[in-house]
């Protein structure tokens, strides 16, 4: 593909709009038009990210731990149990040991949310209780979202009554595949409608869409749908979050703040299990998008090992060297 991703002149003839966080926009079929995505040029800048030093060894336990308070903490498998669930609970609420957050100089550190099947989340909102930490439910006939379309709005409704504060919906990768925009826009604009007061993060499946010029529609229809995240994956595609689909979406969130004044957060997921990817996806956020989208309002990692490789990391960082400082580098 040879075409442009829009500069910020093609945007400044854009109209501003200015609309509450959470409503959705009207369709804007012009702009969906004008998105275009440089494939070589994404792909070229995704393969320095990782090589980056954009963040030094000192501070590195700073951000180990911003990534920890922006993990959805996950399990979703077929064999997922009450107890596998409220051992999950458990550890979201103490992400590292009493021992390791008192070396850190650290205290109340969470994970973002919990994130389960529908049929577990009564069982993590009581496994949670009175910690403050939310459970996000995957809706709508997850994984695929192919169920009939009146029991995935019923399901995100029940997923709420249930307690579920966020709700991660499956887009119609079919909407997509064959550029039926207006049906895409419908579905999420239904979705969002059935989670009410949950915030809703629409699934992209990023790997079952073909293009990143897709992916980029696609994040700027369910935007203007009411999203108030996107996230690439479900974990079960063959491919998962990627820096190049990281590159477009958050690009796109770029574009869509810049035109409506409307922040909305992204969620990469799948397949990210090393402490050092996590950092490279934060230091990707802080360079596209600024220090806001380092909050767990903004940015949440869907991750079911993660967790595991970042303590590690940290109980490598106190038993070594680093500067007392580092507490400081992400205030
Ligand atoms: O939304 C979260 C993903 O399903 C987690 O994927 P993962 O098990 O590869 O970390």
């Amino acid at each position: 593909m040879h075409t442009q991703t829009p500069t910020k002149s093609d945007t400044a003839q854009l109209p501003q709009l200015h609309l509450p966080r959470n409503d959705g926009m009207e369709l804007d079929m012009d702009w969906v038009a004008r998105v275009q995505a440089n494939t070589s040029a994404i792909e070229r800048r995704a393969a320095t990210l990782p090589g980056r030093r954009s963040v030094k060894k000192q501070f590195q336990a700073a951000w180990l731990c911003k990534a920890i308070s922006c993990i959805d903490l996950t399990t979703l498998a077929g064999d997922d149990t009450a107890a596998r669930v409220q051992r999950l609970c458990a550890k979201a609420r103490q992400p590292v040991s009493p021992e390791l957050l008192d070396a850190l100089g650290m205290t109340g550190l969470t994970v973002g949310a919990v994130c389960v099947y529908h049929d577990m989340v009564e069982t993590a909102v009581a496994a949670l209780d009175g910690s403050g930490i939310p459970v996000a439910a995957v809706s709508t006939g997850f994984p695929a979202g192919l169920s009939p379309f009146h029991l995935r709005v019923q399901e995100i409704k029940e997923s709420v009554a249930a307690g579920a504060k966020e709700i991660d919906i499956v887009i119609s990768r079919r909407h997509v595949l064959s550029g039926n925009w207006q049906a895409l826009y419908d579905e999420m604009r239904a979705f969002r409608e059935a989670c009410g007061e949950a915030h809703v993060k629409a699934i992209l499946a990023t790997g079952e869409l073909g293009t990143l010029r897709n992916v980029a529609r696609a994040s700027l229809i369910c935007m203007m749908a009411g999203a108030d995240f996107i996230k690439t994956s479900t974990g079960k595609e063959s491919v998962n979050a990627t820096l190049p689909v990281t590159l477009t979406m958050i690009r796109a969130i770029r574009d869509f703040e810049a035109r409506t004044g409307i922040k909305v957060g992204y969620k990469p997921a799948g397949g990210i299990s090393k402490a050092k990817d996590a950092i490279t996806y934060l230091a990707m956020m802080k360079d596209e998008l600024g220090d806001r989208w380092l909050q767990p309002d903004l940015f949440r990692f869907g991750a079911s090992s993660l967790l595991g490789d970042i303590e590690r990391q940290l109980e490598h960082h106190v038993t070594g060297a680093y500067s007392a400082g580092w507490r400081h580098a992400l205030a």
